[in-house]
């Protein structure tokens, strides 16, 4: 039986991946969340798992209550998710945390040895020269859920002996897809929340919108599988069932489909290399008719723009551009500033930051603070209301 921890159990990937531990009696050794601390205790009690962390220390006394004489370890701060993260006897940690803050979580989990298996892909965006190089000096695996390169990992099965062109990486284009930047002026929270396939957390979801989401991913793409950018298709499919395909030396074209459901991916990573029964619908082609595909509109969306141009010259400029989306999109959500304030504010961090080479963690910290600081400074100007 596989012994799992998850940080971020609370979210839309760590609800749906303890469905798939519950269905597979895979054990729960530790579970943290921010700050949703009674699903918390109801997911520990339920799956008696040993430890928990919540990462807000305000609420860890109401934890204490809700878990109070069951001799669970109760964990808080950076401290608990690191401790959660070195624990023994773990086959592989879950990181579904939502941004920057599962970097250290994920680079403490490598050191240690313990496998990971990686939603959290702002992680690899910020720190991917880090993370990659840590992880093959230590000898860890890392599993992917991101539902596009879980499609490209399987697309890559059986075919290691076979030169790998390129990739497609496929995208929804978000519910504002063939949209004008004039038609996206005003556009409210509700509207930027309206997924047409997937269901998931907000920020990640406002990403997909912005097509930041697909920036991020182009960035994941290339530390995950060592590739230029030349080598990387973007394709709006706005049905959402290819999941992404790889074109080898010869142009064929091996793609994962399936409906968009994340248990897929999730579940894989999990039991990796089994396939087993998962609780999704059955992908009916006849019942889609036909599958679409046209190029991403990089005028309008110009955070994908500023993701690629950020992974192109290297350095620092991922972290900040992805630093700058987090403290837009938390200000979008809060209704501070406009839908397309977001991709102005990370055009203009990327224009503005002055490009260093990555030594260490402290580094891409560093970048990080920088960028989300000049994003808040910008909106208490009133710039961008
Ligand atoms: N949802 C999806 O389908 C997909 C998500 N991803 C990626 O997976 C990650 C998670 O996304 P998603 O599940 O949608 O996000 P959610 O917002 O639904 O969930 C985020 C989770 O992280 C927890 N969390 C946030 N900050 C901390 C912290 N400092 N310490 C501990 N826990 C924390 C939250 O706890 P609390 O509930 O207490 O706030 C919650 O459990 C993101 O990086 C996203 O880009 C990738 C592909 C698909
Ligand atoms: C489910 C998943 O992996 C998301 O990252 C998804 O890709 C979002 O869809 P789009 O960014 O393509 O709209
Ligand atoms: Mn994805």
């Amino acid at each position: 039986m596989k012994t799992i921890t998850i940080l971020g159990s609370t979210g839309s990937i760590g609800t749906q991946a303890l469905e798939v531990c519950r269905e597979h009696k895979i054990k729960v050794k530790a579970l943290a969340a921010h700050s949703n601390v009674k699903m918390l205790a109801e997911q520990v009690i339920e799956f008696g798992a040993e430890y928990a962390c919540i990462y807000d220390e305000n609420k860890l006394g109401e934890l204490e209550k809700l878990l109070c004489g069951r001799g669970v370890d109760l964990l808080t701060g950076m401290e608990g998710l690191k401790t959660i993260a070195q624990l023994d006897g773990v086959d592989i940690m879950l990181n579904s945390v939502v941004g920057m803050v599962g970097l250290v979580p994920t680079l403490t989990a490598i050191e240690h040895g313990t496998d990971i298996a990686l939603a959290n892909k702002e992680t690899l965006v910020a720190g991917g020269k880090l993370v990659i190089n840590a992880a093959k000096e230590k000898g860890v695996m890392i599993y992917l859920v991101d539902s596009e390169h879980s499609a490209i990992f399987q697309s890559q099965q059986g075919n290691s002996m076979n030169r790998v062109k390129g990739i497609i990486l496929t995208a929804s284009g978000g519910p504002f897809y063939g949209k004008t930047t004039e038609e996206l002026r005003g556009v409210t929270v509700e509207q930027a929340l309206n997924h047409p396939n997937w269901s998931m957390g907000n920020k990640i979801t406002i990403d997909s919108a912005t097509l930041m989401n697909k920036g991020l991913e182009f960035i994941e793409a290339m530390w995950l599988f060592d590739l230029r950018p030349e080598q990387i298709e973007i394709v709006v499919h706005r049905e959402s069932v290819i999941h992404s395909a790889v074109e080898y030396e010869d142009n064929s074209v091996i793609a994962q489909l399936g409906v968009p459901d994340m248990k897929i991916p999730i579940q894989y990573a999990l039991l990796y290399p089994n396939r087993v029964h998962c609780d999704v619908k059955h992908l009916s082609l006849t019942d889609y008719g036909r599958l679409t595909f046209a190029k991403p509109d990089y005028d309008t969306f110009k955070c994908l723009t500023a993701c690629i141009k950020a992974v192109t010259a290297g350095g620092i400029l991922p972290a900040a551009v992805n630093g700058a989306n987090e403290q837009a999109v938390a200000a979008f959500l809060a209704g501070k500033i406009s839908f397309l304030a977001i991709g102005e504010l990370v055009t203009e961090v990327l224009e503005n930051t002055e490009n260093k080479e990555i030594h260490n963690v402290d580094d891409i910290l560093a970048a990080d603070s920088a960028a989300r600081e000049y994003v808040a400074k910008r909106i208490e100007e009133g710039q961008y209301q």
